[in-house]
């Protein structure tokens, strides 16, 4: 059995594990492997906050309410050890080092900077010389059995058909890494474009070379790489729709709800390749555990994918995304929610000026007649960037090979297939995306879902705002145009008795048939 015997008495190691994934990770470890000896978590000071702070704190996250009902004193089993990634050693002391090396039987890796808009010298930095130091760190563990490298199903965005193979990298990593050393960060900007190539971005970029330069060590080191497509809430585990960012789908879900997003560039009948978080954790620990147990010859790639087995489109993703926003409404909301997808370049760009920047530019004249700071155009343009750094993944569709996912399924006993589900074909995408949405409000905006008739009531003041406006615009366009122009008349009254004749008609045929 993979959870009580495997994990039993194991020390593992974690990057990453304040981070979205590694959560759930940390997480899904405690509750389902309760004999596993010590996590230890590798933590970087933050925000005024030190390491151990920051453990405290996330250990006091809704997530983790399950395992401290089974165990209060859960915590005990987390070794929070100080580590700054992008430094030299990964910036782990002496005896931390020590500590590690000595007694870590499994690594999961990660930590990363998944920001599509990152420099490339720091995405390069953390992407792939931090795992690089990581596995010079794992070379000196000798009870090491498994080293699980988290990627990215997008790390070769640049194929249509993606095998679970690593591919050759763009670029020899350490040709890389020692030619960006001695160039200034501004040289570094303008020569971006040309060394990413056909991929969108430097995360896409740097996920691949820290690909290639993992294999580097798979002949040491018994490894295996999870690719992730796009990870979303929580399906099952600990409970339905638990999600606590704005990554990915998650920021348009909310821009959308808020009734702020209302057009996006997306193809509708595009294959939406989303992974519940929960899908992607309880595939990672299985990984982890077939790779220690059979010790694979080469590194094993998994692509944790949904679209060859149980695929959802986008256009159904808007449509229930719409649905459960309406059902049970966002705080507070800017307009009605009504985002619409479309794959057309010049049809985005009349929505965005219609229903984007005119609202804005109204909003913000309103803000600043009542003496407050306009807002709404920055807003939005943040807004613009993010989905324009989206529209990539949300326009396009890939095909991803999953035969190893399959067969280690077919590894599992039947227990552990069903405490460790990966089996995506028994998602349901309605109840998920649901789930999802509703998962937003509660753990991401901390809206409390006893307010939705008060949410309900502030969507109705809104529909009456857009009937006022509608008339005024409509009055005020008359008296512009038809009162002042005989051509607008005589158009408008032509219009009018077409109308009439319309309804005329429909009586007549309708006293006919009665
Ligand atoms: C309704 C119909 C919908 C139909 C669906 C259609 C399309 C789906 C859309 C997307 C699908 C494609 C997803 C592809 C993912 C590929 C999978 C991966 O491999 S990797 C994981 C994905 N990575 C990301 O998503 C990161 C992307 N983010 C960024 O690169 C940056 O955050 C940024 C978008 C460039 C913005 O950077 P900026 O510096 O401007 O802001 P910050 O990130 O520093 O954030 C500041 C602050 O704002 C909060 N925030 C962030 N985003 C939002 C948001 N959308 N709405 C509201 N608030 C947001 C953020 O949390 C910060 O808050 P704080 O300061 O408190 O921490
Ligand atoms: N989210 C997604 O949709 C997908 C994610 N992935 C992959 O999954 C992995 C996890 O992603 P996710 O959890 O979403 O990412 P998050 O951004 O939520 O977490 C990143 C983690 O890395 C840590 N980290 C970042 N920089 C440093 C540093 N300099 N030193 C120490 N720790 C650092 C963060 O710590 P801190 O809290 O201190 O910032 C955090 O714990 C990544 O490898 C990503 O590429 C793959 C596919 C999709």
């Amino acid at each position: 059995l993979l959870s009580p015997r495997y994990y039993s008495g194991k020390n593992v190691l974690i990057t990453g594990a304040t981070g979205f994934m590694g959560k759930v990770l940390v997480e899904k470890l405690l509750r389902s492997c309760p004999n596993v000896r010590s996590l230890y978590v590798l933590v970087r000071p933050k925000a005024g906050q030190s390491m151990q702070e920051r453990v405290k704190d996330m250990m006091k996250c809704k997530l983790f309410d399950r395992v401290r009902e089974d165990d209060p004193d859960f915590y005990q089993k987390i070794v929070p050890i100080s580590s700054e990634l992008t430094q030299p050693g990964l910036a782990i002391s002496p005896q931390d080092a020590q500590k590690l090396a000595s007694c870590i039987n499994v690594v999961f890796h990660c930590a990363a900077t998944i920001r599509f808009d990152e420099p490339l010298k720091h995405a390069l930095q953390l992407n792939v010389i931090a795992t690089q130091q990581l596995l010079t760190l794992a070379l000196q563990m000798p009870n090491l059995e498994a080293f699980i490298h988290v990627s990215t199903a997008y790390a070769n965005c640049n194929r249509r058909q993606i095998d679970e193979v690593i591919y050759p990298p763009p670029v020899e990593p350490k040709k890389l890494i020692d030619s960006l050393e001695w160039m200034d960060d501004s040289i570094v900007r303008d020569i971006t474009p040309r060394l990413i190539g056909d991929r969108p971005n430097t995360y896409t970029y740097t996920k691949a070379l820290a690909e290639c330069v993992v294999q580097q060590a798979s002949s040491k080191i018994n490894i295996g790489i999870i690719r992730p497509s796009i990870v979303g809430a929580s399906w099952q585990e600990p409970f339905p729709g638990w999600i606590d960012n704005f990554n990915g789908p998650s920021g348009v879900f909310i821009a959308a709800g808020k009734g702020i997003l209302r057009t996006m560039r997306a193809n509708n009948d595009a294959v939406a390749d989303l992974i519940p978080v929960d899908v992607v954790i309880n595939l990672t620990l299985a990984a982890g555990w077939y790779t220690a147990v059979q010790k694979p010859k080469t590194a094993l790639v998994y692509n944790c994918t949904t679209g060859g087995i149980n695929p959802f489109h986008w256009g159904e993703i808007e449509h229930h995304v719409m649905s459960t926003f309406k059902r049970n409404p966002l705080e507070q909301a800017f307009r009605r929610p009504n985002a619409n997808i479309t794959s057309n370049y010049l049809i985005n760009q009349y929505w965005i000026l219609v229903s984007h920047k005119f609202p804005a530019l109204i909003y913000d004249l309103f803000l600043r007649l009542s003496g407050q700071k306009p807002q709404m155009m920055r807003i939005f343009n943040r807004l613009h960037k993010a989905i324009g750094l989206l529209e990539y993944f949300s326009s396009q569709e890939w095909e991803w090979n999953s035969e190893n996912v399959t067969m280690l399924m077919g590894q599992l006993s039947p227990e552990d297939r069903k405490n460790f589900n990966f089996d995506v074909r028994q998602l349901n995408w309605p109840e998920y995306i649901e789930n999802y949405c509703i998962g937003t409000k509660k753990y991401v905006l901390n809206e409390d879902m006893s307010d939705i008739p008060a949410a309900r009531q502030h969507l109705r003041k809104l529909r009456n705002i857009r009937y006022t406006f509608n008339t005024v615009l409509l009055v005020f366009i008359w008296r512009v145009f038809i009162a002042r122009s005989q051509m607008a008349r005589n158009i408008w009254y032509f219009v009018v008795s077409l109308c009439f004749k319309f309804l005329s008609y429909f009586r007549a045929s309708s006293t006919l048939t009665n």
